[in-house]
């Protein structure tokens, strides 16, 4: 929508959005300035330049096919919107007319090509092309004022770099994921323009025109379905027995070369604990190996579907839904005979397909039904949505079924993965070319740690490998400094190593062993925790200097609690650390941490959102400090006060909802409510999460398995999940303020929850909200975008909670639906 201001007058600005029509109307003013002509049903903009002063014009969602030759009229043109449109060819001659054009989007178009003059629109300072089918943007050199670029899904393979040559570069943004890159590579582009012109100084310094080409390969399924026994079984190319005992715990990583191609496994253990990390290691552009163990599944019970295959599609479809994923079928040698197996094949490629197709279905229906709405405007958001979503396509590969314990199986689902990969229209990551420094200094790295240079756990300081490098490569210091920056967050978001660059206190520090740091992870994320704590001997406790009756305590704690105290927590992660790290006293303090200072890995804890720093409340508190209405930014409020020799929660451990529900007490008539619905469905974690993000923002909390409550002055907000006739919801709940200033706490409160709620969801790409919830009480629906949201003011709030209607167009991504009783008026 246009900015309007309230001095525009009505020739100045012309809004025939969303009227359904096929041309333009006669009676619109010449001097017409701004036309939003969006929503309509416009094949060809016939007439458009009987308006040469037009400054802005929205020509976006309509059927457009050619581009409008007419627009090189509009001399005065700054910002034209044609996006979303069937437009599959830009003629020459266009740009070299549009010279005061500022800002285009022509994104969700059929471009194929561009034409060569479109670097003479020199004034062209935004540009957004994606999700078009163009090959090659070389023609865009010469634009020499573009600042923003937007160039995701569409098909190319390389950028070209002089649009990034240092000199003359104006570039601030620029978007290419999506697209099948080689050069650079879709990871360095991930890291911004600085690493892209990084990236091709280094090229043009040290040229190549070779393909490295990794995979990371994520292997997912239940526990025992036999991930490890097929990871370790392909690694050794032949069949690798896996004792009961020797389960996975976490994930475990190993490399496998074949073909020029180097495979990373990363194994994850099945068990529901570790669902909570996935979110850290479960990464975009990997092959998925889905195994499943057939002896075991049942072709007539739905649940055996549902939890062995259709959980982990569904997890993979929110979290990476573009990912190609290959079925795995174990087992076979259990099953009756090759009928049954290929019975349960057959049975599981159609379940598989029909969901997926049936998931398509439901969303195109939801898309008619909004544009079938008598007001589809007010829902243009969701159906961009919903055509994100649509637009996503999971592959699921037919099953491969095999009996890991034979050694011709074994060869057979090398061979096919082999094909997959390299078939690129399965599989869209493919070789990438890297500047031949990069490939020097990755060898080094490769090297000293084959040298045992770089110690066995991998954990070095950043200063300390660029001096080792030097010893290795002839490299200037400076130039392997710029080098080893760009090379090292290229190899993290491969996977190859860890690297937290922006975590201040880990900075300076690479994991170049990123399963030393997920072995630390899974001392404590993990299935038996209460077991591990039980088994601690009386020599690590005095170690800590703790004693025998603390055990107890810790013990008790973590099953009733969920809370696990940090002595405990350096006592479990020291245990398992004195494995891998000999002799250096130091390095072990630093990962287990100190009663004074927290370690490595509870830092790590906290960052990923796995569990909060206990700061246990009392009772309500109408002084608490906590809260700052209208602060923009939302502090930790607990960080200045969080105890190194504390406890952390982990809500994952949590049991029951007794000691919210006790608070709570029972929900009252005039309470106030927000929901905000998810589509699909609420992803495995994701409430943890929640709570996890919520709950540090207070001082005063009290937390459940599903639900954590909130205590903001004297007011108590209680956050749960829930669902509504199978539609899952999160429920920010309140009671009804009184004070005037009470009043305004609450509102920053919603407002900081769901804030928390919108930048976790953007987390898990496949997921988007609930569309159809009519309030119950007034029968009429107040959806509202998270942009709404921040918009809205006290006054509007107020209004809000008085039951009138209060309409917001616009806006981004979710919507939420306001719920409060229309009869309950507040007294302001
Ligand atoms: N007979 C037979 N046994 C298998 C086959 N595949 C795996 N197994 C056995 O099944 C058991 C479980 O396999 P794992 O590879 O540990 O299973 P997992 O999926 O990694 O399990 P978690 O670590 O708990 O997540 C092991 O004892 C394997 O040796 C198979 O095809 N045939």
């Amino acid at each position: 929508m246009f900015p309007v201001n309230d001095q525009t007058t009505s020739w100045e600005f012309c809004d025939l959005s969303g009227q359904k029509r096929k041309f333009l109307p006669q009676d619109v003013p010449v001097h017409t300035r701004s036309m939003d002509l969006q929503r309509n049903k416009l094949k060809r903009v016939t007439g458009i330049s009987r308006f040469p002063f037009l400054v802005q014009l929205n020509l976006s969602r309509n059927k457009i096919m050619e581009f409008p030759h007419e627009l090189i009229n509009l001399q005065k043109l700054e910002e034209l919107y044609l996006n979303q449109n069937n437009i599959r060819h830009i003629p020459e001659g266009i740009f070299p007319n549009l010279r005061r054009l500022k800002f285009l989007k022509l994104s969700t178009n059929r471009l194929t090509k561009l034409p060569s003059d479109i670097n003479q629109g020199t004034c062209i300072t935004y540009l957004d092309l994606s999700k078009n089918c163009l090959k090659d943007i070389q023609p865009l050199v010469g634009l020499t004022k573009l600042k923003e670029l937007f160039v995701k899904k569409n098909e190319l393979t390389e950028l070209p770099s002089q649009l990034f040559h240092n000199g003359t570069c104006e570039l601030t943004v620029c978007k290419a994921m999506g697209n099948p890159l080689r050069c650079p590579p879709e990871e360095v582009c991930a890291g911004g323009v600085m690493d892209i012109q990084s990236y091709f100084q280094h090229m043009d310094e040290n040229p190549n025109t070779r393909s490295a080409w990794t995979v990371k390969t994520m292997f997912l399924g239940c526990s025992m379905a036999g991930k490890s026994t097929l990871c370790r079984s392909l690694r050794e190319g032949k069949p690798v027995a896996i004792a009961v005992e020797d389960r996975t715990e976490g994930i475990e990583i190993s490399q496998l070369y074949a073909e020029g191609i180097r495979f990373l496994f990363w194994d994850f253990a099945g068990q529901e604990e570790y669902y909570l990390t996935h979110h850290v290691f479960i990464t975009p552009r990997a092959l998925v190996i889905l195994t499943v163990d057939l002896a075991s599944y049942s072709i007539v019970d739905p649940q055996s579907f549902n939890d062995q295959l259709w959980f982990w599609i569904n997890n993979i479809q929110l979290r990476v839904p573009d990912s190609v994923v290959l079925l795995v079928g174990t087992h076979c040698d259990q099953c009756t005979d090759q009928e049954e197996v290929m019975e349960k094949k057959k049975d599981i490629e159609e379940k598989v397909n029909s969901r997926l197709a049936n998931r398509r279905t439901v969303l195109k229906q939801q898309k008619r039904n909004l544009e079938e709405n008598a007001n589809p405007s007010l829902f243009t958001d969701q159906l961009d949505e919903l055509d994100c979503l649509l637009e996503y396509n999971l592959k699921v590969l037919d099953l491969i079924t095999i009996d890991c314990t034979k050694m011709e199986d074994i060869g057979k689902l090398r061979s096919h993965v082999l094909t997959c990969i390299q078939s690129e229209s399965v599989f869209l990551c493919s070789g990438c070319i890297l500047p031949k420094s990069y490939e020097t200094v990755s060898q080094a790295i490769h090297t000293l740690v084959a040298l045992q240079k770089i110690p066995q756990h991998g954990i070095i300081q950043l200063e300390e490998l660029r001096d080792l490098i030097l010893n290795h490569v002839k490299l200037s210091s400076e130039s392997l400094k710029t080098i080893l920056q760009s090379l090292l967050r290229y190899l993290h978001r491969i996977g190859v190593i860890i690297w937290y660059e922006d975590i201040s206190v880990l900075s300076d520090r690479v994991f170049i062993q990123p399963s030393f740091l997920i072995s630390m992870f899974k001392t404590i994320v993990r299935h038996d925790l209460v077991q591990q704590l039980e088994g601690v001997s009386r020599d690590l406790l005095m170690q800590e200097g703790a004693l025998v009756k603390e055990k107890f305590t810790w013990v008790d704690d973590l099953r009733c609690r969920g809370t696990l105290h940090n002595a405990a927590m350096r006592i479990l992660v020291r245990r398992a650390i004195e494995k891998l790290i000999k002799d250096d006293d130091d390095l072990v303090e630093e990962v287990v941490g100190t009663k004074r200072e927290e370690g490595i890995i509870l830092t790590l804890l906290q960052h990923f959102e796995v569990c909060l720093p206990t700061l246990v409340g009392g009772g309500l508190n109408p002084h608490a400090p906590v809260f700052t209405p209208s602060e923009k930014q939302w502090k930790s409020a607990s960080e200045a006060k969080r105890d190194p020799n504390g406890a952390c929660l982990f809500p994952i451990y949590l049991q029951d909802e007794l000691i919210v529900c006790q608070k709570w007490g029972e929900n009252r008539q005039d309470d106030l409510s927000v929901h905000v619905y998810f589509l699909p469905e609420i992803p495995h974690g994701f409430f943890h999460r929640v709570i996890v993000k919520t709950c540090s923002l207070y001082q005063t909390h009290w937390v459940g398995r599903e639900q954590c409550l909130l205590c903001c002055g004297n007011r108590l907000c209680l956050v749960r999940q829930k669902k509504r006739d199978e539609d899952p919801f999160i429920e920010i709940r309140c009671r009804r303020p009184e004070k005037d200033e009470e009043f305004r706490q609450l509102w920053d409160l919603i407002l900081a929850v769901i804030s928390k709620l919108f930048v976790l969801s953007r987390q898990w790409p496949g997921l988007t909200q609930q569309i159809h919830t009519p309030c119950p009480e007034t029968g009429c629906p107040h959806y509202f975008t998270w942009r709404d949201w921040q918009e809205l003011n006290n006054a509007d709030f107020y209004n809000l909670v008085k039951g009138e209607k209060l309409v917001c167009k616009g806006g981004h991504t979710r919507r939420t639906e306001l719920l409060f009783p229309k009869d309950k008026h507040m007294s302001l």
